[in-house]
């Protein structure tokens, strides 16, 4: 059996940490794509959303289309403050202007807080649609180890598969 090049699916990974800000800055949490009332927020130039942070990077680095920094980075101001929802929905819309189809997303994030499992599938319906295609979450703790496991912050682990349809699309 042979295949030609660039036709199998391409895998990609990514990965985002994020510190908590300290409490009194009274920083909102969003994580996954969702507020979470009562939660100490991450620290970030844009919402600090880890989760959704690592899927984007996930999803340019399965295109081969560079990372976080190349497409969003700090330099550039209007991403201050942008919500992860956003920056996923984006990271989709270049990569299928690269002339991908996107497989699924799957993330897992290390921390003890947010208590995560009660609102996985509305993280999930959430990101699912920002990114137009399926993306799972799941969380662990790191068994109190680590900065995670010391509640200093969180970290998200991603992996994304997409396949090449057409040609890119250029940029406008
Ligand atoms: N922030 C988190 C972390 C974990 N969970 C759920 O608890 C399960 C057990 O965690 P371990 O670290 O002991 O493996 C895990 O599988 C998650 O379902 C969570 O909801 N929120
Ligand atoms: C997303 C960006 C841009 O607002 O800012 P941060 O919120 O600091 O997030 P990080 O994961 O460090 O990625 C880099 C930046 O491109």
């Amino acid at each position: 059996m042979s295949f030609s090049p660039g036709s199998l699916p391409r895998t990609g990974i990514g990965i985002d940490i994020h510190a908590f800000a300290p409490v009194e800055d009274a920083v909102p949490l969003w994580l996954a794509g969702l507020f979470w009332e009562g939660e100490t927020g991450l620290s970030g130039h844009s919402d600090g959303d880890a989760v959704a942070h690592a899927a984007a990077d996930a999803l340019f680095s399965a295109a081969g289309v560079g990372d976080l920094g190349t497409h969003f980075g700090t330099d550039r101001p209007q991403y201050k403050g942008a919500s992860g929802v956003r920056l996923l929905a984006e990271a989709a819309r270049i990569v299928r202007a690269a002339g991908f189809e996107i497989g699924n997303v799957a993330v897992q994030f290390v921390g003890n807080r947010p208590k995560f499992s009660p609102r996985r599938l509305e993280a999930e319906a959430v990101l699912t649609a920002a990114a137009g295609a399926p993306v799972s979450v799941s969380a662990t703790t790191s068994d109190a180890l680590g900065f995670p496991g010391r509640g200093e912050g969180i970290t998200a682990l991603a992996t994304a598969l997409v396949i090449k349809t057409t040609t890119p699309v250029p940029e406008r």
